[in-house]
């Protein structure tokens, strides 16, 4: 697992470790790391320049005695000091070092143009502008000189990419690009959250001898390493039952392929027993494609409910098939609510739960709840036309259109979500929160949704997130965009249930499940396009391999 520690847990475990060494210690063992790995992109970059740009904290400082010790060994050095106030605005010490080095001293503040001429000169960058001390957004100066960074260059953030929120809250446009990050001690939450992680680029991280062991993770990134620890495998003394029986309430006569590729994922991913409960169309689609499901209502260790399931069906079977999602979110029992089901949730369940919506499912759910909460009439129900909004430029999250559904050939059609993400914007007003306004603060509205539901939520998208009060974030970020096609969601809901069923907790049903899902999609997609059965079809074979992964491993 990557833990990732906040800013003052850091401050914390430096303030204890430096008080145990001679003043300087960990900015010179983070310098050296930091000239460690320059020095290795350099050799795979066949670069021989590098220009540091060094802000006024100790980020800067790191920066500089970096910078010396690649002058030291033989590259064409310089830095070029940001601060308006010029050399006395930075790292005095650290300067000095520079200096007897024989790197070149740069004052942007003395002559901007010329300064950007030596950025732009460099194969290798290294953004020393600001660390874990830094305020969002870069300022005009700082800006300029980024802007005249060469587009080959290589470009190391120092700690983290100047202008990102450290805590990786905020959304902000207006950072530095790294290819790569070097940090120091642990991972920050930036480099792990959707607002920063792009930005990031490839994380090394540099052991300068803080411990942050025994310190809470602010959040958390499950690897393949954790499917060992974490996947319910079965001992000689199990059975059928006592490894987890899922029921599944999902598909419908509009969108019966949901309820083939939710059952398809859940039986391959091992649960003990599946049953299965719909209309008469994805039934039959049920039986011929997972045969091992019986079909009907009974005794289960917990439910997936909605994928595919039609809120507005008024025909005989289909309210049959909605007075059984409701049983099952009024149960005692684990559920996961997906796509047609988060239309039933109507707050807190006092049963584990998790909640499956991506941006603009949890924007209509927020706006429902919310509004109910404030008493106010704001409060659409699924299917009513308030859909989500376009998507955000910025977002790298490029959902498909909606209605893709054919795509699946055999299958049916999907979730009612993908059919509702063709509905017209809902804009900006009283109450109402946007798909686009999940998209720009996915943490803060993910947690919005815990703080009314009190369930575990797993926000999808490029980085799905997982959210649960008094847990560590935890942050996957596993699968190919190829994966942003339908029915993708509806095979998660399967694997996440059958992990419930085994008796995980919904924080590790859900972020497992995320793990899963996103690897085996990278595996079946090879790079090309991946079809949502095939990822379901993928998922037996995944957990596998990660496990006969763990059984090799060196103990
Ligand atoms: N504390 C420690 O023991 C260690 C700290 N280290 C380094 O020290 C860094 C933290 O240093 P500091 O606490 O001095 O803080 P920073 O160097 O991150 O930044 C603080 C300075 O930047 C200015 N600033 C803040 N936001 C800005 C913005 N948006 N644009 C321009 N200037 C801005 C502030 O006015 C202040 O002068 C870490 O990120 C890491 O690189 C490492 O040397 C390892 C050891
Ligand atoms: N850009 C992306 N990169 C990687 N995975 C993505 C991306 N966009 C979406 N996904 C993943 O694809 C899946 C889509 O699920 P969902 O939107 O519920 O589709 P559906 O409702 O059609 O089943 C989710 O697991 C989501 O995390
Ligand atoms: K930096």
């Amino acid at each position: 697992m990557i833990r990732a520690h906040a800013v003052e847990t850091v401050r914390a475990a430096e303030a204890a470790a430096m008080a145990q060494l001679p003043d300087g210690e960990l900015m010179s063992r983070a310098a050296l790391g930091l000239a460690e790995v320059a020095v290795a992109r350099l050799a795979d970059t066949e670069g021989t320049t590098v220009v540091g740009l060094v802000g006024a904290g100790d980020n800067g400082g790191d920066t500089l005695y970096a910078v010396a010790h690649l002058a030291e060994s033989g590259f064409a050095c310089a830095v070029v000091l940001v601060p308006t106030s010029g050399r006395s605005g930075v790292h005095a010490a650290g300067l000095e070092a520079a200096e007897a080095a024989g790197v070149m001293v740069h004052v942007a503040a003395d002559d901007g143009s010329a300064a950007a001429d030596v950025v732009a000169e460099a194969d290798l960058v290294l953004d020393g502008i600001v660390g874990i001390g830094g305020r969002p957004g870069l300022r005009p100066e700082a800006a300029r000189l980024v802007d005249a960074v060469d587009d080959d260059a290589w470009v190391i953030a120092v700690d983290l990419a100047s202008g990102l929120d450290p805590a990786g809250e905020e959304g902000e446009d207006d950072a530095v690009w790294a290819d790569e990050t070097v940090t120091f001690g642990t991972p920050k939450p930036v480099h792990l959250l959707p607002a920063g992680e792009a930005a990031t680029g490839r994380l090394t991280v540099v052991d300068i001898g803080i411990d942050v062991d025994e310190a809470p993770a602010a959040v958390e990134r499950l690897t393949w390493d954790d499917v060992v620890a974490l996947w319910p495998v079965p001992g000689s003394g199990d059975d059928k039952y006592s490894r987890g029986v899922l029921g599944v309430v999902a598909g419908s006569e509009a969108y019966p392929g949901a309820a083939v590729l939710c059952t398809t994922s859940a039986a391959e991913a091992g649960v003990g027993m599946l049953r299965y409960v719909g209309t008469p169309t994805p039934v039959g689609l049920v039986h011929q494609a997972v045969p091992e499901a019986v079909v009907g209502d009974g005794r289960v260790q917990a439910w997936v409910v909605g994928p595919g399931l039609d809120t507005d069906a008024d025909d005989t079977h289909g309210r049959t098939q909605l007075d059984a999602a409701r049983a099952a979110l009024e149960s005692d029992l684990p559920v996961v609510v997906d796509a047609g089901g988060l239309a039933l949730v109507e707050g807190r369940r006092a049963a584990p739960t998790v909640l499956t919506p991506h941006a603009g499912e949890l924007a209509r759910l927020l706006t429902r709840l919310e509004g109910a909460a404030e008493g106010t009439d704001d409060a659409p129900s699924a299917g009513s036309g308030s859909g989500p909004s376009t998507d955000d430029a910025r977002s790298s999250v490029n959902r498909p259109a909606g209605g893709t559904a054919g795509g699946q050939q055999g299958a049916g059609s999907a979730s009612p979500s993908t059919a509702g993400d063709e509905l017209p914007a809902r804009g900006p007003g009283h109450g109402s929160v946007t798909a686009d306004d999940v998209k720009g603060d996915p943490l803060g509205h993910g947690r919005r949704l815990v703080a009314l539901t009190g369930a575990t939520v797993l926000l999808k998208g490029a980085t799905t997130l997982v959210v649960t009060d008094g847990e560590p974030v935890r942050s996957q970020a596993d699968a190919p965009p190829w994966l942003a096609t339908a029915g993708a969601g509806d095979v998660l809901s399967g694997v996440i249930g059958a992990l419930l069923a085994a008796g995980l907790t919904p924080h590790d049903a859900a972020s497992l499940g995320a793990l899963v899902h996103g690897v085996t999609a990278d595996r079946v997609s090879g790079g090309g396009p991946l079809r949502a059965l095939a990822v379901a079809h993928g998922i037996r074979p995944t957990v596998r391999d990660l496990l006969a992964r763990g059984r090799s491993a060196p103990s």
